[in-house]
């Protein structure tokens, strides 16, 4: 393995001493922008919000959801408006679905860099990768390699002879299911938890062990830091960094530091990894055997974190909050698991749970548990009913009557789809039962189904994602008794609605705990 040294002053690192110029500045773009009003119109089949541009993007940031429904609902099919000097496109229906997540021109990661945020961004605080920027279409091959099937059961890698040299028998699934006890087993045996905040942890911890090196997987403190430098990116996304990124705001100053932090602290694990007298089959050790620079490693394993986590957050919360307001189905699953337990493992092993489901093959996993896949594809139905965003990075793209030109973004929500009572009957209703056989809600239009990714971007972590959610459903159900609670502890027989518009975490209206009692080791 290579050496490389440990020059983090060199990174050139910009701090926040320009603000003055900048503030001054950004004033002067505020005001240009704020009176460049325009009248609402309909050009071309796109209807144009008009108005203050600021003003009429606004609710794109604050209540997203809502505010590309009700335009929507309101009859418009497609609608414009101003995001900067940007235009973006709002667009619905069947035809434009079909172009949105087909058109090769159509880049994502620029999509979501600048309408969503959220994500931390090494250029955010100007590091200049030495050996260059590792191309969003490269990053998502890295991903794809450290998340085959074989790697997560044993460890081989047929494909790639680079990594082949260094992936040996390491299966990743018992330390999974290691890490996952040992942080459960802080809850204590009967308690209250906030799944959004504890469920989230546990993936934090499962995702660093699949996306960055044992060294900091092994560190609960570390990972508590690193979570809370996620968090203030993510909560610092605020409207006003957005839409006026250049102004030297109090959320703009946190999410920089956040990200210098971050990037220091992975920087550090990366230095540590390249210089360790043997190579691991840890990610981190094979993006260093991909060849790449400190930098660029830095800026993989970051994104991994940030893709790993917030999804299977949700997912995973959400599994648990609507199988405790559906019955039948928790028992469907739970019954599922004890057999997959049966069948896989010695019936009589005095092994403690997390052994025991450790013991059961991927394949099972992946093969032998119906009711719960059926669960999680409802799951995600009605999580990711969010806004999916696209910016056109190649030649001009005839929509209706007009063009989206190079430089145009595109945004579709998922919703669209997701929530039509046209192709799933009771949208809001969780139904894992739409997708059997005769009645294959999910077939009725192109691309009705939307959780995974389709087209040319689909999900680089479905099988990972899916396998952690499956771990932790299975040590909660089996090993836990629980209800739902509100904040008063008292008990809620119905699910509270997920507010849409929190496009990150996709948490509920109201709060909602999950009220514990251990009943098996
Ligand atoms: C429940 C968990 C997850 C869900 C529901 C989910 C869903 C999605 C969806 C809908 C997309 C497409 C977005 C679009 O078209 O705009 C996507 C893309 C992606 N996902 Fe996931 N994801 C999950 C977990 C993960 C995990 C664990 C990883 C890896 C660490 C991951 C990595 C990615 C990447 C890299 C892409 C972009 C692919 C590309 O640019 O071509 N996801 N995911």
């Amino acid at each position: 393995m290579s050496t490389q040294a440990h020059p983090l002053s060199e990174v050139p690192i910009l701090g926040s001493s320009q603000s003055a110029v900048i503030l001054a500045l950004a004033i002067s773009v505020v005001i240009t922008l704020a009176i460049r009003l325009s009248p609402s119109s309909s050009k071309g089949g796109v209807y144009d919000l008009g108005g203050i541009p600021i003003l009429a993007a606004w609710p794109f940031f604050t209540k997203r959801y809502d505010f590309l429904r009700n335009h929507f609902a309101s009859g418009k099919r497609y609608f414009q408006f101003h995001v900067l000097q940007h235009r973006v496109v709002a667009i619905s229906g069947e035809e434009a679905r079909k172009m949105f997540f087909n058109e090769k021109g159509l880049g994502l990661d620029e999509g979501y860099r600048i309408l969503m945020g959220g994500a931390p961004n090494i250029d955010d605080i100007s590091v200049q990768p030495k050996e260059g920027r590792v191309k969003d279409a490269e990053l998502v091959k890295r991903m794809a390699v450290l998340f085959r099937k074989d790697r997560v059961v044993e460890g081989t890698d047929r494909t790639d002879r680079r990594m082949m040299r260094l992936t040996f028998l390491h299966p990743v699934l018992p330390v999974l299911f290691d890490d996952v006890h040992r942080r459960m087993n802080d809850w204590g045996n009967e308690g209250t938890i906030n799944p959004f905040k504890e469920l989230y942890d546990l993936v934090f911890q499962m995702t660093v062990r699949m996306g960055a090196c044992r060294e900091l997987a092994d560190d609960k403190d570390a990972i508590e830091r690193l979570t809370q430098h996620y968090w203030n990116i993510e909560k610092n996304a605020t409207p006003t960094v957005l839409l006026l990124p250049w102004l030297p705001s109090p959320a703009k100053k946190t999410q920089e530091k956040a990200t210098r932090e971050l990037f220091t602290m992975l920087y550090n694990y990366v230095y540590l990894r390249r210089n360790a007298p043997t190579p691991s089959t840890d990610p981190i050790d094979l993006l260093v055997a991909y060849g790449d620079s400190n930098e660029a490693i830095v800026s993989v394993v970051m994104s991994i974190i940030f893709a790993g986590v917030i999804n299977t957050g949700a997912g995973s919360c959400w599994i648990l909050l609507h199988l405790a307001s559906h019955p039948q189905w928790k028992d469907k699953v739970i019954n599922e698991l004890k057999a997959l337990v049966a069948n896989h493992t010695n019936g009589t092993s005095k092994e403690p749970l997390h052994k025991q489901l450790a013991a059961i093959p991927l394949h099972a996993w992946e093969e032998e548990l119906p009711a719960l896949e059926l669960v999680i594809r409802e799951t995600v139905r009605l999580t990711m009913s969010m806004t999916s965003l696209r910016r056109n990075l190649g030649k001009d793209i005839p929509l209706a009557d007009t063009i989206i030109k190079k430089g145009d973004f595109l945004a579709y929500c998922n919703g669209d789809a997701h929530m039509n009572p046209n192709i799933y009957t009771d949208p809001e209703k969780f139904d894992p039962e739409r997708y059997s056989e005769g009645r294959e809600e999910d077939r009725k239009e192109t691309f009705a189904y939307l959780a995974w990714g389709v087209g040319r971007h689909p999900c680089v972590g479905v099988r990972i994602a899916k396998m952690e959610m499956k771990l932790l459903t299975a040590l909660i159900l089996l090993g836990y008794e629980y209800e739902l609670v509100d904040g008063a502890g008292n008990r809620l027989e119905k699910v509270p609605l997920q507010d849409r518009n929190d496009i990150q975490q996709a948490r509920p209206l109201s709060p909602c705990y999950l009220k514990f009692k251990r009943v098996m080791e």
